[in-house]
């Protein structure tokens, strides 16, 4: 199979750069796209890279071979809006990022590859709009290759919230495994992971983020997600959730280890007072409805993890955006129910496992001519130390829409 842009060698709305390897997860609520776009004359010979790496500090046993320079990029549409993912796709000329598949019937046709629900439901309209085929990868599997790929090769992706302190993960590479991964998305799965194509998914919950979503769409008059996620920031959950204070005249249930302020009933004050409904404000039902969302994901999280002598907890997922209030409580959660022996641990890519794999499922085909045998970081901290074949740096935010993370890919 041959990577459309190695023949076509065309250029794509932006000026001096390729695009190649173009996937997609098409979810419940969102679609993700990741595409790796090659700079121009970035294909370095032996010689010059190998000048150029040491001035980089860069171990000369991960520089022998052929070099090219890129960004990989991250860019997310809603699933609703499938039209502007299409527009998306077709204005950047990401097709370019396709494959022709010669074993296939029709030679001429392009594959891309996707991944999640959509992949399936919406094959029909990428065919009929894009003249594209979907080249369907498993979701569990690209969610397990996206995770161990983000956790070998990027800088700072992993890192623990609690109490507003964010603190980033050196990760073993020697002592990843096993983990369990927790990728909440419109539902939740829990996976085993053992190691690279070694998982199994555990168990799962149908209260995650399209719950979130969805009862706060209900609840309040909020038109988007940000909105429902930013009136949290001011809402208060005592008001509507019942505590066990609210149950013990105000005094902790200290003989099972309950405190006065931990939530006995979430929403459960709605049904005492005496209030009309209207009087209930959508910051504190926000509020209140992220705490238990939150607070049920970690706590299931936990049992898995104990359930299988599990000590690290990675949690993945765009229910999740990089936001203080969700992480906390997740981490409060974890800690709480394992008594400090477990570790919630969050990912600065959270949302882009699933795309990443199908990204890497490209690996087996070339890249810009060269057969792919590992992409690092265009300018490491410790390359010598990662023992996988793709490594990259982080330089953004992946909540942003067009995030990228700039890349070598190594070839032989
Ligand atoms: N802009 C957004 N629009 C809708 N949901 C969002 C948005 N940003 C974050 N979310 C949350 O992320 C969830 C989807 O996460 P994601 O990992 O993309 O899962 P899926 O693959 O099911 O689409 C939504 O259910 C919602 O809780
Ligand atoms: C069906 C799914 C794998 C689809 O993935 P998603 O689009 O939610 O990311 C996920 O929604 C899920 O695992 N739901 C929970 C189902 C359950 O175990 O009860």
């Amino acid at each position: 199979m041959d990577l459309l842009a190695d023949v076509s060698n065309q250029q794509n709305s932006e000026p001096g750069s390729q695009i190649s390897h173009l996937a997609l997860d098409i979810g419940g609520s969102l679609i993700k796209l990741v595409y790796f776009s090659r700079n121009n004359d970035s294909r370095r010979d032996d010689d010059q890279q190998k000048s150029r790496n040491e001035s980089l500090g860069v171990s000369q046993s991960d520089t022998s071979q052929p070099v090219l320079e890129g960004r990989l990029h991250f860019a997310k549409f809603e699933t609703s809006k499938i039209n502007d993912c299409l527009e998306f796709i077709r204005s950047k000329k990401l097709l370019l990022g396709g494959f022709h598949d010669h074993t296939a019937p029709s030679s001429d046709k392009i594959f891309i590859k996707a991944t999640g629900g959509g992949a399936y439901k919406f094959a029909d309209l990428f065919k009929e709009k894009l003249e594209i085929s979907l080249d369907k990868e498993d979701e569990m599997d690209c969610l397990v290759t996206g995770a161990n790929f983000l956790l070998k090769a990027v800088h700072q992706e992993a890192f623990t919230y609690l109490d507003g302190q964010k603190e980033f993960v050196q990760i073993d590479h020697n002592d990843l495994y096993p983990y369990l991964l927790v990728n909440i998305g419109s539902g939740v799965s829990m996976i085993k992971v053992d190691g690279d194509g070694k998982f199994e998914r555990v168990s799962g919950t149908n209260l995650g983020g399209g719950t979130f979503w969805g009862l706060g769409r209900l609840l309040t008059k909020c038109k988007n997600f940000d909105e429902l996620l930013e009136l949290s920031h001011q809402g208060n959950n005592r008001v509507i959730d019942m505590l066990v204070g609210d149950i013990y005249g105000g005094t902790d249930y200290a003989k099972v280890g309950l405190s006065a302020t931990t939530i006995a009933s979430s929403f459960g004050k709605a049904i005492s007072d005496n209030k009309e409904l209207e009087e209930y404000k959508p910051e504190d039902i926000s509020r209140s409805l992220l705490r238990m969302i939150s607070n049920n994901i970690g706590q299931i999280s936990y049992l898995n993890a104990l359930r299988f002598g599990l000590k690290r907890i990675f949690f993945a997922g765009f229910f999740i955006r990089g936001h203080a209030y969700t992480m906390d409580t997740i981490s409060v959660a974890v800690h709480f129910w394992s008594k400090g022996e477990a570790k919630a641990m969050f990912l600065r890519h959270e949302g882009f496992l699933g795309a990443l794999g199908a990204f890497m499922s490209y690996e087996k085909q070339s890249l810009d001519g060269l057969m792919v045998h590992k992409i690092v970081q265009r300018f490491p901290i410790s390359v010598s130390s990662a023992g996988d074949k793709i490594y990259c740096s982080l330089n953004s935010d992946s909540n942003q829409n067009d995030d990228s993370i700039e890349c070598s890919v190594y070839g032989t």
